[in-house]
């Protein structure tokens, strides 16, 4: 599991440590990584030119103090202060003692910024508020061609939400300090830090408020058949999907759900016969269902669907038609359910959802946020589909999704996650267990799909599903860094 702490939780942990040389710690391992980075890039950290941005607190500390490091290692090291009356007194003496050169003229700084070998973005960390300060902001936009290295967060990231309000200087690799912060793991914040590199520093922060989860917690999750098992003890999971319109979402649903866990699907649309014809397994007749999802393509029938559905005992998924109408109806549209209920939007959804009160813009750039919001006003588990999947409960409580990839973003793709998540529901996983082990799979069924980077279509992610829940359920094999076709660019897999 990856965990991920506040800006708050952090900073009680650390008083919790005083004394103890904590920056020490942390700029120990900053500065043993950005040397393998120089010893990977020019074979040797010697001769190297190295950037230090040090902006006024601790994090311009830590840049500092890490500079000095380098410079002892023979690389050229240049520091610009942001805020040079403000800079860290004792971090500013090491790296003078090295003989290496100080100063605040931002120009200089620019230029170097596009020579360098290496940047440490030590702005601003975890003390940041608002957009980068206007000394800071020309180094977003500035050419570079070495390697930027975020110092605890990249700058201009909001570190508890992963909101970037203004400019943020995007990293190849972020070092970061004692635990992981939101901002890590969710877009667009994520997008900024490239791979996350951890340096353990004694933090011992209480339990996480956002985490992800890794191979290992979903091997445990993954439902698999006991020996007395039979069908129906499996679970079944009911389908109220595809419609005359849509009729593709419905056989796209019926393919997620074949592969999540339950022991037969029953499929109630009008795709009947050509499901059938497709997928000869499924079960046509009514009966008993241990989970419900609704909304896929649904059409026409989504008002009744949507009816009965939520009428029923068992946990509810409800996906884009069944959004759509529930928008329609409001939160008490749910008062009434006894079992759980899963609402499954993208950004759009998202904000009908919210009823006017954001846009699916606001939503994208605002994911944590919106997606607890959803859960505390519906008293339903949330996930909030898109660059980062994030699922919420109602108690604010969030976890994260660390596969996945852009090329995910297919037509009918989220059809096949919501058979996906109804089926490990039906199997009996509780929906804030359901919705990111289905996230997680669908995620490396995508990236597994699409290799090294194609195209790939909804029931290509299908199809993969088979070969991802068999690796998952080996467990032991975290799923480190961005997808593909991210920017994890020239220092690729120097996050590990
Ligand atoms: N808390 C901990 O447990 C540890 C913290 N450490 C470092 O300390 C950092 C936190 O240090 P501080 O509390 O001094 O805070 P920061 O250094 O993150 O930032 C505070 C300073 O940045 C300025 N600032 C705020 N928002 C800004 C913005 N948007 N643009 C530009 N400047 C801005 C403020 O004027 C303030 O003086 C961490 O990020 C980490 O790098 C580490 O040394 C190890 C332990
Ligand atoms: N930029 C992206 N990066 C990674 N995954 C994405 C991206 N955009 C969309 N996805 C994923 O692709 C799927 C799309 O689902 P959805 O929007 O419901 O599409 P559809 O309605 O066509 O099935 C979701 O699982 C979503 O998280
Ligand atoms: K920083």
């Amino acid at each position: 599991m990856r965990h991920a702490h506040t800006v708050e939780q952090v900073r009680a942990a650390e008083a919790e440590l005083a004394g103890q040389p904590l920056m020490d710690r942390a700029v120990a391992g900053l500065a043993a990584t950005c040397a393998r980075v120089l010893i990977r890039r020019r074979g040797r950290v010697y001769g190297s030119r190295v950037l230090v941005l040090a902006g006024s607190g601790d994090n311009g500390g830590d840049a500092l103090f890490a500079g000095a490091r380098l410079a002892r290692r023979g690389a050229a090291v240049t520091a610009v202060l942001l805020t040079p009356e403000r800079a860290h007194p004792a971090a500013l003496a090491a790296l003078r003692a090295t003989g290496s050169q100080v100063t605040s003229d931002q120009e200089v700084g620019l230029a170097d910024f596009s020579r360098a070998d290496l940047i440490l973005d030590g702005i601003v960390g975890i003390g940041g508020s608002g957009p980068l300060r206007p000394a800071a902001e020309p180094y977003a936009h500035q050419p570079r061609r070495g390697v930027l290295v975020a110092v605890d967060l990249p700058s201009g990231v909001d570190a508890d939400t992963g909101e970037v309000a203004g400019a943020a200087l995007r990293a190849d690799l972020t070092v970061t300090f004692g635990t992981h912060k939101p901002s890590l793991l969710i877009d667009p914040g994520a997008g900024y830090a490239g791979p996350v590199q951890l340096v353990e520093i004694g933090l011992r922060p209480p339990t996480a408020p956002v985490e992800a989860l890794q191979h290992d917690e979903v091997a445990a999750l993954l439902p698999r058949p006991a020996a007395e098992s039979d069908k129906y003890k499996r679970g079944v999971v009911g389908l109220l999907a595809g419609s005359e319109r849509y009729p593709g979402a419905g056989l796209l649903a019926v393919a997620g759900a074949l592969h999540g866990g339950a022991g037969a699907v029953r499929y109630q649309g009008r795709a009947a016969e050509e499901a059938v014809r497709r997928h000869p397994e499924i079960l046509l007749t009514a009966g008993r269902v241990q989970s419900l999802v609704v909304g896929p393509g649904s059409g026409e029938d989504t008002a009744e669907s949507l009816d009965d559905a939520l009428a029923s005992q068992v946990p509810v998924l409800v996906d884009a038609d069944g959004l759509t109408e529930l928008a329609r109806r409001g939160p008490r549209a749910l008062a009434g359910r006894s079992a759980p209920t899963l609402l499954t939007p993208h950004a759009g959804e998202a904000a009908r959802l919210l009823g006017g009160d954001a846009s699916a813009e606001q939503v994208a750039a605002a994911r944590l946020r919106h997606a607890r919001e959803l859960a505390a006003r519906y008293g339903a588990t949330v996930l909030l589909k898109g660059s980062t999947t994030v699922v919420a409960r109602p108690d604010g409580t969030a976890r994260v999704n660390s596969t996945g990839t852009a090329w995910l973003a297919t037509a009918g793709s989220g059809d096949v996650l919501a058979g996906l998540i109804g089926a490990l529901l039906a199997a009996g996983l509780p929906p804030f267990d359901a919705a990111p082990v289905g996230a997680y799979l669908h995620g490396l069924a995508g990236r597994l799909a699409a290799g090294s980077g194609a195209p790939i279509t909804a029931s290509d992610i299908a199809a993969a599903l088979p070969a991802v829940w068999r690796d998952a359920a080996q467990g032991d094999r975290p799923q480190e860094g961005r997808p593909q076709g991210r920017r994890a660019g020239n220092v690729a897999g120097l996050g590990d």
